[in-house]
């Protein structure tokens, strides 16, 4: 694989511009775009002006973006919203056309580019999704240091708890299995893969008496799929079914909401999660942490998450050929 990945800045008063730095000499040949006055002083970079060009060693590749204002740690500036938003569209109009082979986003902030550029989208797997032309994707979490593996698929994602029973449909938990199955086959190389369905309700709703939505929804949906061949066990009771043992027995799990998914990957692997969008028409992986606003700007930031959605993307654009 000669192409780089292009590593896209996100929230450029986060941890990102640091974490462009910190990752270099991971071994995955990458481009950052954003804006040079974003990166910390002193960072050793050269300008590009398509993603393949080469540089001196040891310098990061920066596709420059022009952003409104330079950026203070901590705290993020209204105006430099639509250049955040911009340089992931720019990304994806990259990748497309064959320039990059793959995309890794560092984070960004929902609520900076909502209030600062009417941002439409909950976060990038919704962006993403649109500008690949509206396609159905899910969000998959995978560590990537912890053994067996723990991935992860919220098949709802940032909406308000209290929405998530009327939101989990049938058709929505059928088009996340059906996409993590797809996934597991040509991103994973796992050529069987064993999948296992959360349920929404405590001890998955033990057979109605604690929530019906297993019953009524989920089951039949499981034992239609099952029909077809696909390997599902489920729905299972969230609590037991993430510790080491349970996990061996599926390749990835299908959850019901967001803290239900994201929980125990955070827990089992922060420093390893990667986020990973599955059903594009590209390659898109990203860490598993946010914007860390707490800490940026201090030196603080650990780049193990970013260095493995990196290599994680050159995996699966390896595999792809
Ligand atoms: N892919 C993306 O763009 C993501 C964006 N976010 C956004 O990030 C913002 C902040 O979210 P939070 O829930 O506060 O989570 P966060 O991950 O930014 O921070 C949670 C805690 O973990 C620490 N932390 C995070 N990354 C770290 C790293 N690389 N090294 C050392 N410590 C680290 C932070 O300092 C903080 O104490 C929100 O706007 C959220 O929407 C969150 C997750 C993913
Ligand atoms: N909590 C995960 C998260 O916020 C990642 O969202 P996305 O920006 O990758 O869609």
């Amino acid at each position: 694989m000669t192409k780089r990945i292009l590593l896209t800045c996100g929230e450029p008063a986060g941890i990102g511009p640091e974490l462009a730095i910190r990752a270099l000499g991971c071994g995955v040949d990458y481009a950052w775009i954003g804006d040079p006055r974003h990166l910390p002083e002193g960072a050793a970079f050269t300008e590009i002006a398509a993603p393949n060009d080469p540089v001196p060693t040891g310098h990061l590749p920066v596709l420059r973006h022009d952003f409104a204002h330079p950026a203070t740690p901590g705290r993020p500036d209204p105006a430099n919203a639509q250049g955040v938003i911009d340089v992931i569209a720019r990304a994806v109009d990259l990748v497309t056309r064959g320039e990059a082979a793959a995309i890794t986003t560092l984070p960004i902030n929902k609520q900076a580019l909502k209030e600062g550029a009417s941002f439409r989208f909950p976060g990038h797997t919704e962006y993403l999704a649109h500008l690949a032309g509206d396609v159905p994707v899910v969000m998959m979490l995978a560590s990537t240091s912890v053994s067996p593996p723990c991935r992860v698929v919220p098949a709802t994602i940032h909406i308000p708890l209290a929405e998530v029973p009327a939101a989990l449909t049938s058709d929505l938990l059928e088009q996340a299995i059906r996409i993590t199955h797809a996934a597991m086959i040509r991103d994973f190389g796992i050529t069987a893969p064993r999948l296992a369905v959360a349920g929404l309700n405590p001890h998955a709703g033990e057979g109605g008496t604690m929530g019906r939505e297993e019953s009524e929804r989920i089951v039949p949906l499981l034992d239609r799929l099952r029909g077809e061949g696909i390997d599902l066990a489920g729905p299972l009771p969230a609590d037991t079914m993430f510790h080491a043992p349970a996990r061996a027995r599926y390749d990835a799990a299908i959850c019901a909401y967001h803290d239900q998914a994201l929980i125990p990957i955070k827990t089992l692997d922060f420093a390893g999660g990667v986020n990973v969008t599955l059903g594009l028409p590209f390659i898109r992986t990203s860490p598993d942490h946010g914007t860390a606003f707490d800490i940026a700007g201090t030196g603080r930031a650990d780049p193990a998450s970013t260095i493995a959605a990196l290599r994680m993307a050159h995996d699966m654009a390896d595999k792809a050929g």
